[in-house]
């Protein structure tokens, strides 16, 4: 896969024989005049640019066909285009069988109809040629076939209200009424759903889909859309003086040796695998940490799976995923994080308290990698104030970082909060190769199995901090007693 797009922090390359790097960052600096000085080999790094800031570019190819188009949408929302062409353009542009399928949606009568990039909701056609128009357009259509059984779920959810079951109907069977309104915030849901996922296909990571069953629809989050983790300055500092930073060999040659905890081994080529032996080295040292909670080392199966029979929510846990000091392929199952999100999501209205919140459009087993969380990191400043209500936390991999997805981030920032979760955070030490710098990330894996239109949440608090009384109420179930501490 090779991404034409980008955001104008980096590139991605794809190393022969290795997975996609993803182990890619862009640092944003205050003084480009110092970044040779400072970072050295680091500031010709392939994969990491520098910048003073991170844009959300739209991503190019097809989409920016429209963008000389006479139309102007009337939002205006990162990394979306707003000029679009519309129906009476045709004739002036050409009607040419080149144009790029955005949406596919069921017409009233069964047919198929479709939005092209570029083009506005005026230029939805329906086609009358169904069976090869689905052929041809075969990405497109499985989408819309996950889409359109992800509605038919949820519209048989007993929590879900009349007004709301009737609200799937807008992406179920494409009405006239919403043709003729061109301004009609559906369009710049269906908008976020293309050029973020665009991202996402980019990275060779799976789809990702925005649905509001509100009668009103409210306006889609605004945030800019990374599908890898930005690096502040400072905190890039702290990473590079890290000791997780170490390359495995430095590692090795000047630390106290002690004898490897022998352990069952998933990676394609355990004689040879560096990972056991870096968790010994960096992290399995104290097996507390200054507030007694426990570190958890945590490795998957030979299909990537996690066991979570003895895993404990309060613990502080760590996933090693191999380098190229391991020697194993980009097929290896202890790449998970670097091989991506495989699983279709959807960022869903939820209701007034939690807003938007994230549910699957695919089964996913218990065990199994969901997606990444990604940001800013940030070494926050002790006397200043930020809104850390999109922070994840790094204890293990670096002290005192965060990733703040408040302003930047991916659809994993929308997991909200369940008392009872079926997904959990794990931080990941993950790089392809060893010389680049560790950038921390953080894996959501499954805690239980997750069905078709469930919930995608996590805890983020521990119990008894939330059984304090005073906060947002917890809106994880009907009559949760429990409540969410605010800053
Ligand atoms: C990381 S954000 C989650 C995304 C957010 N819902 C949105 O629409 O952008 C965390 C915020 O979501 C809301 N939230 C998440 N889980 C919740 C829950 N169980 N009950 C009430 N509010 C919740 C709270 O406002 C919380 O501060």
């Amino acid at each position: 896969m090779n991404p034409k797009n980008q955001t104008a922090i980096t590139q991605d390359v794809k190393l022969p024989g290795h997975p996609i790097h993803r182990s890619i960052c862009g640092v944003i600096v205050a003084k480009p005049t110092s970044i040779q000085q400072k970072y050295g080999e680091l500031s010709t790094h392939p994969q990491i640019q520098f910048g003073p800031k991170f844009k959300n570019e739209i991503p190019s190819g097809s989409a920016r066909d429209g963008q000389n188009g006479p139309y102007m949408a009337k939002w205006m929302y990162p990394g979306i285009p707003r000029k679009k062409l519309r129906l009476e353009d045709v004739e002036t542009h050409g009607q040419t069988n080149n144009w790029t399928v955005q949406a596919i949606y069921k017409s009233k009568m069964g047919n198929l109809m479709c939005s092209y990039v570029g083009w506005n909701a005026s230029a939805v056609y329906e086609q009358f040629n169904p069976r090869k128009f689905a052929k041809d357009n075969r990405e497109a259509m499985d989408t819309a076939n996950l889409r359109d059984a992800f509605l038919k779920v949820m519209k048989n959810d007993p929590e879900l209200t009349n007004e709301m079951k009737k609200a799937t109907g807008k992406w179920l069977w494409m009405r006239h009424e919403l043709l003729e309104d061109e301004d009609n915030v559906f369009w710049l849901y269906e908008d976020l759903t293309y050029f973020h996922s665009k991202i996402h296909i980019d990275y060779g990571l799976a789809p990702l889909m925005y649905i509001c069953l509100k009668k009103e629809m409210v306006d889609p989050p605004r945030f800019k859309y990374t599908a890898f983790n930005i690096v502040e300055e400072t905190a890039m500092d702290a990473i590079l003086e890290g000791r997780s930073n170490w390359a495995f060999r430095k590692l090795q040659n000047t630390m106290k040796r002690t004898k490897p905890e022998p352990r069952p081994n998933a990676c394609e080529t355990p004689g040879t695998c560096v990972c056991d032996r870096l968790f010994d080295l960096l992290y399995a040292r104290s097996r507390t940490n200054h507030r007694g909670w426990k570190r958890q080392y945590v490795t998957p199966d030979n299909r990537g799976i996690l066991d979570m029979s003895s895993f404990e929510i309060e613990h502080f846990r760590v996933i090693i995923e191999c380098s190229d000091a391991c020697g194993c392929s980009s097929k290896c199952p202890r790449r998970r994080a670097q091989q991506g999100q495989s699983k279709h999501l959807v960022v869903y209205y939820e209701n007034e308290v939690i807003k938007f919140g994230l549910r699957a459009a695919e089964k996913i087993q218990k065990g199994e990698f969901v997606c990444e969380y990604t940001g800013v990191v940030v070494l926050p400043k002790k006397d200043v104030q930020r809104n850390e209500s999109y922070d994840a936390t790094i204890n293990l991999l670096n002290e005192n970082l965060v990733i703040d997805s408040s302003q930047i981030g991916n659809l994993a920032r929308f997991m909200s909060h369940a008392c009872e979760p079926n997904a959990v955070m794990i931080e990941t030490h993950s790089r392809v190769k060893e010389s680049d710098p560790l950038i921390p990330r953080i894996s959501v894996y499954a805690l239980k199995d997750i069905a078709v239109g469930e919930k995608i949440a996590i805890s983020y608090y521990r119990t008894e901090l939330m059984q304090t009384g005073v906060g947002i109420k917890c809106g994880c179930r009907p009559n949760c007693p429990n409540h969410l501490p605010t800053a």
